[in-house]
């Protein structure tokens, strides 16, 4: 009974999170606040993929890092297998953060370019004192091949590599220390476009392999349906629409997703689709828009929206949207 309720548990429920970063003036008193993340709300279930999109900027990387608890939250909570991740004390910070991982947009920084691949990799189980030296070294070996490398590699440095190689490495490091989620932070996007879908497809093989769950960010909504079982779409640190990937790509109903999935380019020949057209310039996070956050690039923008920020609201099972207009 108990392991069925933990089962049927979210791995990560984000309840109303905040991050605001303070700006400084010349004395050093907090003059301003960039709304990086302003009260997300969303889930993640066992073994999923939840998709997060939106524009430069918008608060996705900082949602993420927030979630891992390498920035601290202005409010709000992230509860992680039934415990919020904001009120654990160091050690159980530790001990989650062995089951909660992160691959990163630049594989190259992220990677120290004087350290052999074997000791890179080797590295978080020793941070974590899993293993003796020898079961380290066959862990290596065995998880540089499941990312599609070699034996070989284990001498290597992170230059001897291509981008997607360099990708691979990432993945593998996250993977050392058997998390259970991964925060896959634009993992694609300074790879060619020509290896995308070999990083893609990498991670779906190991999803299943491993029961991994993700929480996908990426600003290519083709990409985000590619992976993800449902998507969030971000607006200035909000978001403003979430559903099961099928149920957003068929009737999306945010202005925002609208515009988003009308950029995609149309692939089946002869079939065409309308262009959602926004209005203006992205705002600052510093002062975003009174009422809706999106009123002054929406198309379809009343009076209302100026005044009163919409609700948010399920509209069918699981299909959340926050707009006036529903
Ligand atoms: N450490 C920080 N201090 C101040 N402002 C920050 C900091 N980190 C991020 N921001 C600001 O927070 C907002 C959200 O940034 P974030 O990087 O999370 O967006 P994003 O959607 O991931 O965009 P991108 O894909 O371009 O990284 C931006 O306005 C950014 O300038």
């Amino acid at each position: 009974m108990p392991d069925t309720a933990q089962n049927d548990r979210p791995l990560l429920e984000v309840k109303g999170l905040k991050k605001y970063f303070p700006v400084r003036g010349a004395l050093g008193t907090t003059v301003q606040e960039v709304k990086a993340v302003n009260d997300v709300t969303f889930t993640l279930k066992r073994g999923e993929t939840f998709g997060m999109v939106g524009e430069s900027g918008c608060g996705k990387s900082t949602l993420g890092r927030t979630i891992l608890r390498l920035t601290e939250p202005t409010e709000g909570q992230a509860i992680y297998d039934g415990r919020d991740v904001f009120d654990m004390t160091d050690a159980q910070l530790k001990a989650a953060r062995q089951d909660m991982q992160m691959v990163f947009q630049d594989p190259f920084s992220s990677l120290n370019p004087r350290k052999r691949i074997g000791a890179i990799l080797e590295e978080p189980l020793v941070i974590h004192g899993i293993g003796t030296a020898q079961e380290r070294t066959e862990k290596v070996l065995d998880i540089l091949t499941r990312v599609g490398l070699q034996a070989e590699h284990y001498y290597r440095y992170p230059h001897e590599f291509s981008g997607g190689q360099r990708q691979r490495i990432g993945i593998a490091r996250a993977l050392m220390v058997d998390p259970r989620l991964i925060v896959c932070d634009e993992p694609v996007s300074a790879l060619d476009v020509s290896i995308h879908s070999q990083i893609i497809n990498l991670l779906k093989q190991l999803q299943a392999e491993f029961g991994l769950t993700y929480l996908f960010i990426a600003h290519d909504i083709s990409i985000v349906r590619y992976i993800s079982d449902r998507i969030g779409v971000m607006y200035l640190g909000q978001m403003v629409e979430q559903a099961a990937t099928d149920d957003l790509f068929a009737a999306p109903k945010h202005t925002h997703t609208q515009a988003l999935l009308s950029a995609v380019p149309v692939t089946q020949p002869g079939a065409r689709k309308e262009r959602v057209v926004l209005g203006g310039e992205i705002p600052s996070p510093l002062d975003p828009p009174s009422g809706c956050v999106f009123h002054t690039r929406c198309p379809m923008a009343t009076e209302l929206c100026k005044q009163k920020a919409p609700a948010r609201r399920e509209i069918t099972e699981g299909h959340h949207v926050a707009c006036h207009l529903y």
